[in-house]
């Protein structure tokens, strides 16, 4: 469900898809297993996502000088299949009564506003003190691309979970033993990495790409433990085909790693079939709480990593059917 603006969101590409904030929940949860976490084939056409001489047009497009209003019946399509959250928001209550709601927050943009230097996105005390009541009533996990590390330095509640590196860290304060979840049981906290193996390489690419990087003025390099940003944000638009040129060219020599785009921002991910959405139903699982009938996870996101979990079950479209079925919202 998505607080639909109109306009494509700053870095939304393409745009209907990204526009807005997104408030979703699902009822069931998709099969997970940490163990078979395959390695895909490389695919340097763009993360699988893009074709490559489309990236440089995906990144401009991401600008707010160029985002165009989506409009005519596009626009009526698209809130018809993404209605707002808030405007639904009685049917999501209705929909909630009597389960166990879950609760999964997104960080850069979603808790905190979007800023220029990844290190100050710091969010307010209001936000604090509102995602401390919701964990005083519901279990609540932050989900981000960024390291646990930085992400609960911006946070400071010891009481939520944490999908740190686009899911790939996962701690907890509560931990049921699970060898098929490779779920450990360290003291009372819960871990999962996945993506373990992909340490070394992480490392080296992230070398490599802080030297290349130096050049471009603006340019930034975020480590972010199991994964890396390339940000550029505060790169003159001029260089950002020589950004994306150079990112491309040290990934060429991994074919374990691949490339996304997110806010004004290059991701660099291994390539193993886990992501966000992987990390929520893995807390799901590991809560006792997969596949139940009487739970009612809720995910608020802005990106398009968020989406991976929005995927993991049609919970929109039962809203929408309940909606016109005649519920409230
Ligand atoms: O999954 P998230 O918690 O949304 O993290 C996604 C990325 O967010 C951060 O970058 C974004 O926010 C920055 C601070 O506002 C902004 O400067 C940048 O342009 C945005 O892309 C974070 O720095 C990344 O490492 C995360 O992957």
């Amino acid at each position: 469900m998505t607080n639909h603006a109109g306009f494509a969101a700053e870095d939304a590409v393409p745009a209907p898809a990204q526009a807005g904030r997104h408030f979703s929940s699902f009822l069931t949860a998709r099969r997970i297993d940490c163990k078979k976490s395959a390695v895909l084939p490389m695919d340097l056409s763009g993360a699988g996502v893009t074709r490559p001489g489309s990236w440089l047009d995906s990144m401009r497009a991401s600008s707010p000088r160029h985002a165009k209003p989506i409009a005519g019946d596009e626009h009526e399509d698209w809130m018809e299949k993404h209605p707002s959250a808030l405007s639904c928001f009685e049917a999501v209550v209705a929909e909630a009564k009597g389960k166990q709601i879950v609760m999964f927050l997104d960080y850069d943009g979603t808790l905190s506003p979007i800023v220029a230097d990844p290190d100050r996105a710091v969010m307010t005390e209001d936000m604090r003190d509102a995602v401390r009541r919701v964990a005083e009533h519901f279990p609540t996990a932050i989900v981000s691309g960024r390291c646990i590390d930085k992400v609960f330095s911006f946070v400071k509640l010891e009481e939520l979970y944490y999908a740190g590196s686009h899911g790939m860290d996962i701690k907890g304060p509560t931990a049921a033993s699970d060898s098929h979840y490779h779920i450990k049981a360290k003291g009372d906290a819960l871990t999962c990495q996945p993506a373990s193996e992909f340490l070394p390489v992480i490392e080296e690419v992230y070398q490599e790409l802080t030297a290349r990087m130096a050049a471009i003025r603006g340019a930034l390099v975020e480590h972010n433990k199991f994964c890396l940003s390339v940000h550029f944000r505060c790169v003159d638009e001029q260089e950002w085909g020589a950004l994306e040129a150079q990112v491309r060219a040290v990934l060429q020599g991994y074919p374990d790693l691949h490339l996304t785009k997110g806010r004004k921002v290059l991701e660099i991910r291994p390539v193993i079939d886990w992501d966000k959405g992987s990390a929520l139903q893995f807390l799901l699982k590991s809560l006792g709480y997969a596949g139940r009938s009487d739970v009612f996870p809720i995910y608020i996101g802005d990106d398009r990593t968020d989406e991976d979990a929005f995927k993991v079950k049609e919970f929109l479209s039962k809203l929408v059917k309940s909606k016109s079925n005649g519920a409230k919202g």
